[in-house]
């Protein structure tokens, strides 16, 4: 479709010289469950619960499945697809779909990335690696599977898969069933095909928006150099030893790195010269640094020691303004026309601010994955560093000087627009305690006050959303009733996913003109309306490639 490239004044919502502040609780659903397991529902919310009762200024949106360009109404919604609706106020087929579509109807083997890995299949070995699970966040498993006999088909005679363990889109525990279910399907190839390493998504390779380097620095010695301090002879021997740990038990997301061995201790499936690499994943956030380990000849990071030189492809280009990685198997969604340019090319000053762990979200994703600015002297991007824990641990997170740096932006008056992401809810969310995420989003309902009572004193205007749930549910249920699943011991099985739960969206402030309410006339508007939304409070018109407006 194609896209304005300018903003129009809005017809009867004036601009304001007040600050537009554009705040995103991450995981923060509304969910119908509202028992105890219900971490917003149980923590202390008066300020996000007094918002639900201003007539017109208060509904829910979709924000999973096909609202957000996901394959189907079953996947649940998460931070790409959330923040790339938010920031472009489009549907996009998304990642996922793509590739469904590309093995459906096999263009995915015709095009260029296909062959150029295909010349490493006579002589060479050909690796994948990637998350291990049908999640549907980062990676199916069904995809990788779809590419593997697309390469014994094609004549490759040797592939080793390099898994990273979830347990955080997907019950923890399940990687045992998912490595049972490759090994099976490894078997059927008729080549010689195993697995040659692993370790779990948030302890090796998987890291993100350069939060810790050593997680890919693990990555890199287990799949390419085949270095790592545990080694089996088999994939599944090596997940359920190490879920068994040191005293203590790991969950599937913490596994350390793996290597597997043959009978004299020789690593199956080191990375070398004239080999193909695949990166099975087709979210980007997480595959940005291992991408720049294979390709990049100048690299620092960390030492990698080896430096292979491969056929290197990405599931998808992960970077478009890095053009990283070079070659991929199936082109990116193409997104264009994103708010964040619009506003630049309308001179609009934005700031935005999250920690590490979000800090891509309400940049990058935000603006289409793309990783620069539109014009630099008109953005100021904010960076906290996150912790490197657990965040149960640590389930404050960086959610006060997130609200301070907020505040200093909102006062400042450079700022036409502000942009916030707090990461309590959902990254606290992940780690299934239920405990410490009822904390966070205390906290995070107390940061929100602090901000918004900063725009009411300006006269400004806000708009307060979410991405998708997770905090609204922390455990497993039973499909049919929804009751609790508890373990033997009685215990809680835990949800460490995110939900399929619409999200809320409130606006106000005094800025805002008083006749100003949601239309009811969307019952099923998704992410991408608040887009037009959120541009209206700036005073401009609906694009006219944009979803419609909630007001
Ligand atoms: O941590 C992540 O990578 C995902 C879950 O897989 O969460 P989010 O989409 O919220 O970033
Ligand atoms: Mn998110
Ligand atoms: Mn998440």
């Amino acid at each position: 479709m194609p896209v304005d490239a300018q903003l129009k004044p809005h017809e009867t919502i004036p601009k304001t010289d007040k600050p537009v502040l554009v705040c995103i609780l991450d995981g923060w659903g509304e969910n119908e469950n509202k028992d105890k397991f219900n971490a917003i529902h149980s923590a202390e919310t008066p300020v996000t619960d007094a918002l639900k009762e201003v007539p017109g200024r208060w509904r829910t949106v979709r924000a999973h499945g096909t609202a957000v360009g996901l394959p189907s109404d079953a996947d649940m919604g998460n931070s790409e697809v959330g923040h790339n609706a938010l920031g472009s106020g489009q549907v996009i087929d998304q990642g996922a779909r793509l590739v469904d579509i590309a093995l459906e109807d096999g263009s995915a083997f015709e095009l260029d990335g296909w062959k150029y890995i295909s010349e490493s299949f006579s002589d060479n070995t050909v690796h994948f690696i990637g998350l291990l699970s049908d999640g549907g966040v980062h990676s199916r498993i069904d995809q990788l599977v779809g590419f593997m006999k697309g390469a014994a088909n094609d004549g490759a005679k040797r592939i080793r898969v390099h898994i990273l363990t979830d347990g955080r889109d997907v019950p923890d525990g399940t990687s045992i069933k998912f490595v049972e279910q490759l090994e099976k399907d490894l078997a059927e190839l008729g080549c010689d095909a195993k697995i040659a390493s692993g370790g779990g998504r948030m302890h090796v390779t998987m890291d993100r928006y350069e939060a810790d380097w050593k997680i890919v620095e693990r990555g890199w010695q287990a799949h390419v150099l085949g270095e790592a301090p545990h080694k089996f002879t088999s994939a599944l021997e090596a997940v359920k030893k190490l879920r068994e740990g040191d005293g203590k038990a790991v969950t599937d997301q913490w596994l350390p790195p793996f290597v597997v061995t043959d009978e004299d201790g020789k690593a199956v499936g080191t990375i070398e010269d004239g080999d193909a690499v695949v990166l099975f994943n087709f979210r980007a956030d997480r595959m940005v640094e291992i991408s720049k380990a294979f390709e990049y000849e100048e690299f620092n990071a960390f030492d990698r020691k080896r430096f292979p030189k491969t056929r290197f492809v990405g599931m998808m280009q992960y970077d478009g303004d890095l053009k990283l990685p070079a070659r991929f198997l199936v082109p990116p969604p193409a997104i264009s026309g994103v708010s964040g340019e619009l506003l630049a090319n309308a001179g609009v000053s934005t700031f935005a601010c999250s920690e590490t762990q979000k800090f891509g979200h309400v940049t990058f994703f935000w603006n289409g994955n793309r990783s620069g600015y539109f014009k630099e002297a008109l953005e100021t991007y904010v960076e906290i560093p996150s912790d490197a824990v657990p965040f149960n641990e640590a389930p404050d997170m960086k959610a006060r000087e997130i609200t301070e740096a907020g505040k200093e932006a909102l006062l400042s008056g450079k700022y036409q627009m502000v942009r916030i992401n707090f990461a309590n809810p959902d990254m606290v969310g992940h780690t299934g305690d239920l405990e410490a995420c009822v904390g966070a989003c205390s906290l995070v309902d107390k940061c929100v006050k602090e901000l918004l009572d900063t725009v009411e004193a300006l006269g400004g205007r806000w708009l307060l959303t979410a991405d998708h749930g997770n905090a609204d549910d922390m455990v497993q249920r039973a499909k049919k009733t929804n009751a609790p699943l508890f373990a033997e011991d009685g215990s809680p099985l835990p949800l460490t996913s995110h939900t399929l739960a619409p999200v809320p969206v409130a606006i106000g402030g005094p800025g805002l003109p008083e006749g100003i309410k949601f239309r009811d006339d969307l019952p099923n508007a998704g992410l991408a309306n608040i887009t037009a939304t959120y541009l209206n409070l700036l005073g401009f018109a609906t694009p006219s490639h944009m979803e419609p407006s909630l007001i």
